[in-house]
């Protein structure tokens, strides 16, 4: 452990905190947000989906396996801050290869200990998430050597950008496009690939393109800014878009982009920010959750089979598509027919997956990669390698239609 030293936890609506130091010392601020995951801290901490939020674990003991080479969804930790209650003493875990605490120093990532994880995140959930700030270090004290106000610290907090209109795609996908190669069976590579997909990497996690390669699937992995010329140079069997930071209204780009595959009937699936950008593409707006869903313990209905699968989950916003029937989607006088919502959460009956039934495309608001968070919807890459192969319209149309 590191030297125990004061932190204070800042919320834009004056309420504070007293805590300890924990990771790095200095100021952070972005959009405090809790995590109902009892496992799975490091697969959270480099979701790239973190960037700009401050994330407060509600499971109790954080850093109890350490971390190590294995689990991490990208190349670095990107929430903006770490909140928790009590910290591991010691990592304890045969995979380990260093303590929580030491990583996120050496990534410079502001957390905060020793908070009351329980009384904060009722707070959110009563009053909706928020901007926040951890001051510790030097960050505590002002330019004439006294201690700053928690007035002063909320007034900083204040000046925090908000997370509603943000765009920020561009800040965390790939500089380069890269190639994940297809496996076979065995786990040795494939030589040639059940299908071909282009990528959009909107913040992709790791195990996104490895559970498609795990199915033989070949992953060109391209950058947000891709254009339709890029993908067609391509000629990929299906198009997937990734989850990712920022407000789905802000996606411009990317729905103008999706537009141009649905127009070339090019299969799609997209997870989370991407279901998000297929809603709006249709014609559908997004709003800002209260709280929004994040954990490994979500509850959602699949309508199709009247199945509940327990889900992993990581959004703030959320398609406003109605639940029942068909709808038809409202871009462009219906240009892109018909779509149900496929998938629907039951603690608060939010949209969790749209299927279009004219098009070859699907989505859902969760993660069916699962990482971490149990694998119920893992038939969902089985589902988008079926539509591939037969791409005639959505996974579900009606034989009559296809
Ligand atoms: N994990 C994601 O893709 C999140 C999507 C979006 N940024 C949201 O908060 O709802």
């Amino acid at each position: 452990m590191n030297e125990p030293s004061p932190a204070t936890l800042v919320l834009e609506d004056g309420r504070t905190f007293a805590g300890a130091a924990y990771g790095a010392r200095g100021r952070t601020r972005g959009e405090i947000v809790f995590n109902t995951g009892m496992t799975g801290y490091q697969e959270t901490l480099t979701d790239p989906s973190y960037h700009r939020q401050i994330v407060v674990m509600t499971a109790p003991h954080i850093g109890n396996t350490g971390v190590n080479a294995d689990d991490a969804e990208s190349a670095r930790v990107w929430v903006a801050g770490f909140v928790v209650r009590d910290p591991a003493r010691r990592a304890s875990n045969w995979r380990a290869t260093g303590s929580l605490d030491d990583a996120l120093v050496a990534e410079s990532v502001v957390g905060i200990s020793g908070i009351d994880t329980r009384a904060l995140t009722r707070h959110l959930r009563e009053r909706g998430v928020m901007r926040a700030g951890i001051f510790s270090g030097p960050a505590l004290t002002g330019p004439d050597g006294t201690r700053r106000t928690d007035a002063d610290l909320v007034a900083d907090v204040r000046q925090a950008p908000a997370m509603a209109g943000a765009d920020l795609a561009g800040e965390v996908s790939t500089d380069a496009a890269y190639v994940v190669e297809p496996l076979g069976p065995d786990g040795a590579p494939l030589a040639e690939p059940v299908a071909t997909v282009v990528a959009v990497d909107l913040g992709i996690k790791a195990m996104t393109p490895q559970r498609l390669a795990e199915r033989g699937v070949r992953v060109h992995v391209l950058p947000s800014a891709a254009t339709i010329a890029d993908i067609e140079e391509i000629g990929p069997d299906g198009v997937f878009y990734s989850n990712g930071p920022g407000d789905p209204a802000a996606a411009t780009h990317e729905v103008e982009l999706l537009r141009s595959v649905l127009d070339r009937r090019i299969p799609f699936f997209g997870i989370c920010y991407g279901n998000q950008i297929l809603g709006r593409a249709l014609g559908y707006g997004t709003y800002k959750l209260a709280y929004g869903h994040r954990g490994v313990n979500q509850p959602v209905l699949d309508r199709a089979t009247g199945k509940v699968e327990i889900t992993a989950h990581n959004h703030g916003f959320a398609v406003d598509a109605p639940l029942e029937g068909e709808s038809v989607a409202p871009y462009d006088g219906g240009r892109y027919g018909r779509v149900v919502v496929s998938h629907i959460g039951l603690n608060d009956q939010v949209v969790e997956g749209l299927n279009a039934l004219d098009l070859p495309a699907f989505s859902v608001q969760y993660h069916p990669e699962a990482a971490a968070g149990p694998h119920d919807a893992a038939y969902l890459f089985d589902r988008f390698v079926d539509l591939m192969a037969s791409p005639t319209a959505g996974p579900d149309t009606p034989k009559e239609l296809a």
